[in-house]
């Protein structure tokens, strides 16, 4: 690429060209030449490899050939996706003003720079997910937090948040953006792995910055009102975050439409281990294998899936928003679902035209798709104002109430299907505008004036196969076969021969063609005025139409709920204040549909009985009942009904699991250690009131090893972290947990040996399972009769070694004596762990920091 030092040598256009290239070194520049979207060197021979256009050498500039590659105007979209899925940002460049009637070279300016967290263009978006742009602040202090601002820029707020450095992976699992602001001078921390990032100077993370322009884009002097005072971290996100926004979009952002700010507190806890387990959006396996997400999305309009989406990224820890959205799905099944579904089909989608608009980008057809919207709102309204004796459907009724004036304009202005562009004229209705209609009658006259005229002109002249025509290239002419051209008139004057015939024009065509070609130029440019006109005026109409998408959203959300609940019949669940989960004839609420049978379990957590040890067979049913579990508690909070026959569950804040393998071999991270990794995590984070799956932990090593892991990880759930926890393992042994601890009970799936092999029965029963059944799974896989025999024999003779020991490994008893000690050592413990509470390493000089650390030493030895 040329450098910018050098630029005198280089032609006006290159010059011009380069010194846009200068501000936007990090994206790929399209620079807009007629029909065209050119790249120029470096940039060119990148998007020919990246999209597989052609590259050309032309002109010279500096003395060397020009290198680039174009992709048509038409086109653009198409390529813009492509980028943004490899990974690239693009710089899109326009002609500014009006190139006829520039002198030299036209004017050009970036307008908007295209990157995967800012795309707003529609055939660019996800219908069904937000593009979300999010920045990241690092805390100032090493006992600081850290700021989070996320936006889509299809959704008009912000959502700020802050969180410990610990929990930035729960959050970023939490959030799912597309891409990440962070800023350039500051490591990643290894654990983060961040998908799309773009870093920012450090300054932009300015908090005193976020907070004025927060305050500017919400027009208000502070954020009291939206709860978002003192939150220096977050705010200094919002800084970054705005001002790559604006950047990106060329110039002044729309105002805001809220702000938002989010607790970790709030939802129940997902880590991105349990998101991924519980395939609540993404399958495990295979893009198109169903999810928690894919089953229940029965939405009508885009908005509502994408709100769906959010609900089940943050389903909310406070019960009494499930139970009001339990009584909306109630109302709904009651009477009037089927009318309501009818209703939202077809809607367009109100929200995204409405950032659109606000973005001074929206096209013909999202216009007509907003009014025909709004011409439905008075009808959906209607069927929500039916039910009125649920609160959140009542609510929803009055967000719909919009005032009359934007859809009186658009079904005034916008044509009944508008051209798709534009450009291509045929979007202003008629009657709208007497100057277009005048216009446009020109236009329509035409030919009619032309067979007048054509007529006349065969009288005047006696030649009966004249004939008056038009096209693109030469205009309008008089078209005479060369045989009569002898009578052709005086004022006739000839504009081209062909071979067969002359064709002329007359003065009074002339004078037409300038009236006729003039008056569609016209036309066109005056509709684009009443189109920016119309966008004007719906300006002010814009936080209405918002709140009526939300309220569609909503309602839709709380359809595809309640149309889910009774397809499969699905039952409400009761919030109780006790801790646990009461599930009576539970279902796994994606493989139900899957298998012809399903076999419903009941699970019985609480209190008293903590922590269930299951056991069984291979392909038993295992991990389908502790997902199921999972599944249902998550459902029971976003507000669903739950498959079971009925199902009570007690205060939850976390769901962990550990489950299966998930070999981390890109982190560069064996099974095991992903394994350990994991489970780590989960005990030092799960609370008395956090649901806990463990799934064969401890079988990626030796047996005596991942033995004595598992018994000591299944002990100290039960003793310190007192979780309601379902631990499925092999290990006969850990049946023997039970017999020491208190409130764990051990429960095992079902299967029976018959003559044809091993028959699974998929049903939970207490007690422990009484043999593992590997060998006959093993031969239902198909594995060769001579091993399976061979194995038999190995097996008869361990069983027999293991009986003859009479002294049984006793595998609970130490753990009882280390408790005993654990917790007379628990006050030490404590005094050492409220010394270093009291410490504030800033605070502390190097010598205080010395001091400090001996009296720590001194503590821990007198343990
Ligand atoms: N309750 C049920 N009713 C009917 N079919 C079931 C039930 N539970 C599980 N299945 C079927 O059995 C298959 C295996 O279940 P699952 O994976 O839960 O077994 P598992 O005991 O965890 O096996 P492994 O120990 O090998 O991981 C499921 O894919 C499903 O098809």
């Amino acid at each position: 690429m040329p450098q910018p030092s050098n630029l005198s040598a280089h032609t006006p256009l290159m010059q011009q060209y380069l010194r846009m290239k200068a501000d936007h070194p990090g994206s790929l520049l399209l620079c807009r030449m007629g029909d065209f979207y050119e790249l120029f060197y470096d940039d060119a021979e990148k998007a020919a490899r990246l999209l597989d256009i052609t590259l050309t050498r032309r002109g010279q500039s500096a003395g060397e050939p020009v290198i680039m590659a174009g992709v048509p105007a038409q086109a653009l979209d198409g390529y813009l996706a492509k980028l943004v899925r490899l990974g690239e940002s693009a710089a899109i460049c326009e002609q500014i003003g009006d190139p006829s009637q520039a002198k030299g070279l036209v004017e050009r300016r970036v307008v908007r720079v295209v990157t995967p967290g800012t795309l707003t263009e529609q055939a660019l978006l996800d219908d069904k997910r937000d593009a979300i742009l999010l920045a990241i602040a690092p805390a100032k202090s090493a006992r600081g937090v850290w700021g989070l601002a996320w936006m889509a820029l299809t959704g008009g707020s912000v959502t700020l948040a802050q969180c410990d450095p610990t929990a930035l992976p729960d959050w970023l699992a939490r959030i799912g953006p597309a891409e990440i602001l962070w800023p350039q001078s500051h490591v990643v921390p290894q654990e983060l792995t961040l998908p799309f990032t773009t870093e920012r100077p450090d300054w932009h993370f300015d908090s005193a910055l976020g907070l004025r322009k927060l305050c500017a884009q919400l027009q208000v002097a502070h954020l009291d009102g939206f709860g978002a005072q003192g939150l220096g971290s977050a705010h200094a996100a919002a800084a970054a975050l705005l001002t790559y926004a604006e950047q990106t979009q060329g110039g002044a952002l729309p105002l805001l439409a809220d702000l938002r700010v989010e607790r970790a507190e709030q939802s129940l806890r997902l880590d991105a281990v349990a998101r991924r387990n519980l395939e609540i959006l993404q399958p495990l396996r295979g893009d198109d294998s169903p999810t928690l997400f894919s089953h229940l999305d029965s939405c009508q309009t885009a908005a509502g899936s994408r709100l769906l989406r959010d609900w089940l990224q943050a389903p909310p820890r406070d019960a009494d928003i499930a139970r009001t959205r339990h009584a909306a799905l109630q109302s709904l099944m009651d009477g009037g679902l089927a009318a309501l579904c009818g209703s939202l089909r077809g809607m367009a989608d109100l929200e995204r035209i409405a950032a659109r608009i606000a973005l001074r980008q929206a096209k013909p057809r999202e216009l007509s798709g907003l009014r025909d919207g709004l011409l439905l709102l008075p009808a959906l309204r209607r069927q929500a104002a039916a039910f009125e004796r649920c609160d959140l459907l009542q609510t929803v009724d009055a967000q719909l109430d919009l005032p009359p004036e934007p859809a009186a304009l658009l079904l005034r202005a916008i044509a009944a299907e508008p051209a798709l562009n534009l450009r291509d004229g045929g979007v202003i209705a008629a009657g709208f505008d007497a100057e277009l209609d005048e216009l446009r009658a020109i236009d329509t006259d035409c030919g009619s004036f032309l067979m007048e005229l054509e007529q006349r002109e065969r009288a005047r002249t006696g030649i009966a196969n004249l004939r008056v025509q038009y096209n693109k290239v030469h205009g309008f002419f008089i078209e005479v076969t060369h045989g009569q051209t002898d009578k052709v008139p005086d004022d006739y004057r000839r504009r081209q021969t062909l071979k067969g015939a002359e064709r002329y024009i007359t003065p009074e065509l002339k004078a037409f063609e300038d009236k006729a070609l003039s008056a569609q130029d016209r036309a066109l440019s005056r509709e684009k005025v009443l189109f920016d006109g119309v966008i004007d005026v719906l300006q002010a109409s814009l936080a209405a139409i918002r709140r009526a998408a939300q309220a569609i959203a909503l309602l839709d959300v709380l359809a595809a709920l309640a149309e889910r609940a009774s397809t499969f019949g699905w039952v409400c669940p009761e919030f109780t204040q006790t801790p646990g989960l009461e599930i009576v004839g539970g279902r796994h609420p994606v493989i139900e549909s899957r298998v012809d049978r399903f076999i419903p379990n009941d699970c019985q957590l609480d209190e008293q009985r903590r922590l269930l040890i299951l056991t069984g067979p291979n392909m038993g049913g295992k991990s389908t009942y502790m997902r199921q579990t999972a599944l249902i508690a998550l459902l029971a909070y976003l507000g669903s009904y739950v498959p079971a026959r009925s199902a009570r569950i007690g205060p939850l804040d976390a769901i962990f699991t550990r489950i299966g393998a998930s070999d981390d071999l890109a982190g560069g991270q064996s099974t095991f250690m992903v394994e350990m990794a994991e489970t780590a995590a989960i005990l030092r984070q799960a609370t008395p009131q956090s649901l806990v799956l463990m799934d064969e932990v401890g079988r990626g090593t030796s047996t005596f090893d991942g033995l004595a892991l598992a018994a000591a990880i299944a002990a100290q759930l039960h003793d310190r972290n007192r979780s309601l926890t379902l631990f499925a393992t092999h290990y006969f042994e850990l049946t023997e947990l039970p017999l020491r601890h208190p409130h764990a009970a051990n429960v095992h799936v079902g299967a029976t040996e018959t003559p044809q092999g091993i028959v699974f029965l998929h049903e939970v029963r207490e007690g422990p399972a009484n043999r593992s059944y590997g060998v006959q799974v093993a031969q239902l896989a198909g594995v060769p009769s001579a091993v399976i025999r061979d194995a038999r024999r190995r097996l008869d003779a361990l069983e027999r070694r293991q009986q003859a020991q009479d002294a049984q490994l006793d595998l609970f008893a130490a753990p009882v004596e280390a408790q005993r000690q654990a917790t007379e050592a628990a006050p030490q413990t404590d005094a050492l762990r409220d010394a270093l509470e009291t410490l504030d390493p800033d605070a502390l000089t190097p010598r205080q920091a010395l001091e400090a650390l001996y009296r720590l030493k001194d503590l821990q030895s007198s343990d």
